[in-house]
């Protein structure tokens, strides 16, 4: 076994060419191996082995710093900087993140998650190394979907403009979780034919050179011709950067020779490398948007495996069907059509479906621009997501008081993708916004009835639901809602447990049974019920939440008892102020004590005890 001889990159340097190629082998194999077992981006991390031992191989981590864009596309990085032993425990509670990690490792350039960011931070790092007068190479590997987001483009610009030297790899291979969208992408494919073009016509040349030199050199003058043409379309060009490229991202020996070479550049390069999305598991390769990320599998029968009928699915069912009820409604998405539960709405409703690529800023604002022009759009996204269009809720939405519903998926802490991806500041940073009405719906129905009075309210709504299972609501099923009440579920003698969301399952489950408690889903958090917490604020109160304790649904309540003059006993059970690592969302909650148990032991602390305690 040659990953045994691998314990840092250095050992790479001491590797036969054949020894790297059953390398690359073993680790697609361990890679696989542990994603059956774990889950994980399975699909993105076999299409980046060849790329990262020539990465390792040329360059000398962590002197040399390089970078991984989202960092899910890592996991041979990992294997090869003296974390094998570990890998097994990837993103298990306690085990290595999913992500390359600033704190986990030395070779670790930058802590990744969210998509785009690495060649903002590739700028920052050639500042400064230039500015210390230090010497040591930058390198960005980003993927053709995260070069869709805002942030990598407006940081090329600057990079050109700079002309400092740094190495960028564009990791092509069409996908993002989906099929990957915008010019770029499509400019990326011609250029893969003009490639092919190109491979075609050195062959060509060559049978002509043996026919006729004359004719030979007139072709090669046109050649000459259409590659000045070609470079001045190139964008990258316009972008200060030379660009090279395409390349096989799996010639292993071919990228080694270039990387060699392209290190002694000065400026800054971008090197196109195209790979296969799932390369070397024929499942992944057929079917790049399951094994994206897969839960565990069996590694010998890969099959999908159904995780259930999930709040996604029955959002997406829901705005399918209200698509046939309300014309003017149109559903956009950031890059997150199958995350989000939107494939059969796409399917149905094509013409009123955007996914604007990795860019939630694009999204939020062009869903203000359609509501400007009497659409009623809905921005499906991911609570942690939405964090990177935020002043766009503001600025662009809020303001104008504008009809866009943002249906916040993944709202809470999200388990194995841990604290890059979990949704727990979304109330914190909307509640403060004027005009924004914020609600978290208990069950798909409730989902429904929301979803729709939402539309015909207007105004930005937002509604929060979980990543967890649903029970599915009938098809065609639309009750009313009485916007802005709570409901009371269980009348208590003593204390009211006030649940936001997903939490309310545990308030339920804490007060079974005893008749001191009760137990109301506080499904609106703005406009907080204001009526139902006065006539509550006789009893002690316990708030629940999945979420940041700072700014969050306990707070709102806090603060409009304060506004009513109420002084009554209240605990607010939320996420405390630091970070929640990977973990299954059970064990992260109990860490947190927003679970049944949690909820038992703080009524107790308020002196209210369990009736079977009598
Ligand atoms: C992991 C995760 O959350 C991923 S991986 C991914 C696709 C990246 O495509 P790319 O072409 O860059 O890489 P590839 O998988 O190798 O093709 C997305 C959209 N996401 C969700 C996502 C959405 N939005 C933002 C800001 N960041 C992330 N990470
Ligand atoms: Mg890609």
């Amino acid at each position: 076994m040659v990953l045994e001889k691998v314990n840092s990159p250095e050992d790479l340097k001491r590797l036969s060419l054949e020894e790297l190629l059953q390398l690359a082998e073993e680790i697609r194999s361990e890679i696989i191996r542990v994603t059956a077992q774990n889950g994980g981006h399975l699909a993105s991390s076999l299409g980046a082995v060849e790329l990262i031992l020539a990465l390792h191989r040329v360059f000398d981590s962590p002197k040399d710093r390089i970078l991984f864009d989202v960092g899910h596309q890592a996991y041979a990085h990992k294997l090869v900087t003296g974390r094998k032993d570990r890998f097994h425990t990837l993103r298990q509670e306690g085990g290595l993140s999913g992500f390359t990690k600033v704190s986990e490792s030395e070779h670790d350039a930058i802590t990744a998650g969210h998509a785009s960011t690495s060649l903002a931070h590739a700028l920052g790092m050639v500042l400064a190394r230039d500015l210390k007068g230090e010497d040591y190479h930058v390198v960005a590997v980003i993927g053709d979907g995260a070069l869709t987001g805002g942030m990598a483009l407006a940081a090329l610009n600057k990079i050109g403009e700079l002309g400092k030297k740094m190495l960028i790899i564009l990791n092509d291979n069409e996908m993002s979780i989906s099929e990957n969208v915008g010019a770029l992408n499509k400019y990326f494919k011609e250029l893969q034919i003009r490639k092919w073009v190109q491979d075609a016509e050195k062959l060509g040349r060559q049978i002509l050179e043996h026919i006729s030199p004359r004719l030979f050199g007139l072709v090669d003058r046109a050649k000459e011709a259409a590659k000045l043409i070609l470079h001045q379309e190139n964008p990258f060009y316009a972008w200060g950067l030379r660009y090279v490229g395409p390349v096989d991202g799996h010639d292993l020996k071919g990228l080694i020779h270039i990387l060699e070479h392209l290190k002694e550049l000065d400026g800054p390069t971008l090197l196109h490398v195209v790979t296969k999305k799932g390369k070397g598991y024929k499942v992944a390769e057929a079917d790049p948007i399951y094994w994206h990320g897969p839960p565990g599998f069996n590694p010998e029968k890969p099959e999908k495996v159904s995780k259930g009928y999930s709040w996604s699915q029955a959002f997406g069912d829901a705005v399918t069907e209200l698509a046939y009820l309300e014309p003017r409604l149109f559903v956009l998405t950031p890059a997150m059509r199958e995350g989000s539960g939107l494939v059969r709405y796409s399917l149905e409703h094509p013409e009123r479906y955007l996914d604007v690529g990795i860019c939630e800023d694009v999204a939020v604002t062009t869903a203000a621009g359609m509501a400007l022009r009497g659409l009623k759009p809905i921005v499906a996204i991911y609570s942690t997501f939405l964090q990177r269009a935020y002043d766009q809720v503001i600025h662009d939405v809020a303001i104008e008081n504008l009809p866009v519903v943002f249906a916040i998926d993944r709202a809470g802490v999200v388990g194995a993708d841990g604290a890059t991806h979990h949704g727990v500041f979304d109330i914190a940073y909307l509640r403060t916004i004027p005009n924004l009405q914020i609600a978290a719906p208990k069950d798909a129905l409730e989902l429904r009835a929301m979803l729709k009075k939402a539309l015909e309210i207007g105004g930005p709504i937002a509604i929060r639901y979980p990543r967890d299972n649903v029970e599915r609501a009938p098809e065609g099923a639309w009750p009313e809602i009485e916007w802005g009440r709570w409901e009371v579920l269980k009348e208590g003698t003593e204390a009211y447990i006030l649940a936001f969301g997903k939490t309310l399952k545990y308030a339920l489950e804490a007060a079974a049974d005893d008749p001191r408690v009760g137990v109301v889903n506080a499904r609106f958090l703005k406009p907080l019920d204001k009526e139902t917490l006065r006539a509550l604020a006789r009893y002690k109160l316990l708030t629940v939440e999945d979420h940041q304790r700072m700014g969050g649904f306990g707070s709102a309540v806090l603060e409009a008892l304060n506004e009513m003059g109420l002084k009554p006993e209240v605990r607010i059970l939320a996420l405390p102020d630091r970070f929640f690592e990977h973990g299954t969302i059970p064990s992260l909650h109990r860490q947190a004590g927003i679970d049944a148990e949690g909820i038992r032991k703080a009524l107790q602390e308020m002196g209210v005890h369990p009736a079977y305690e009598r």
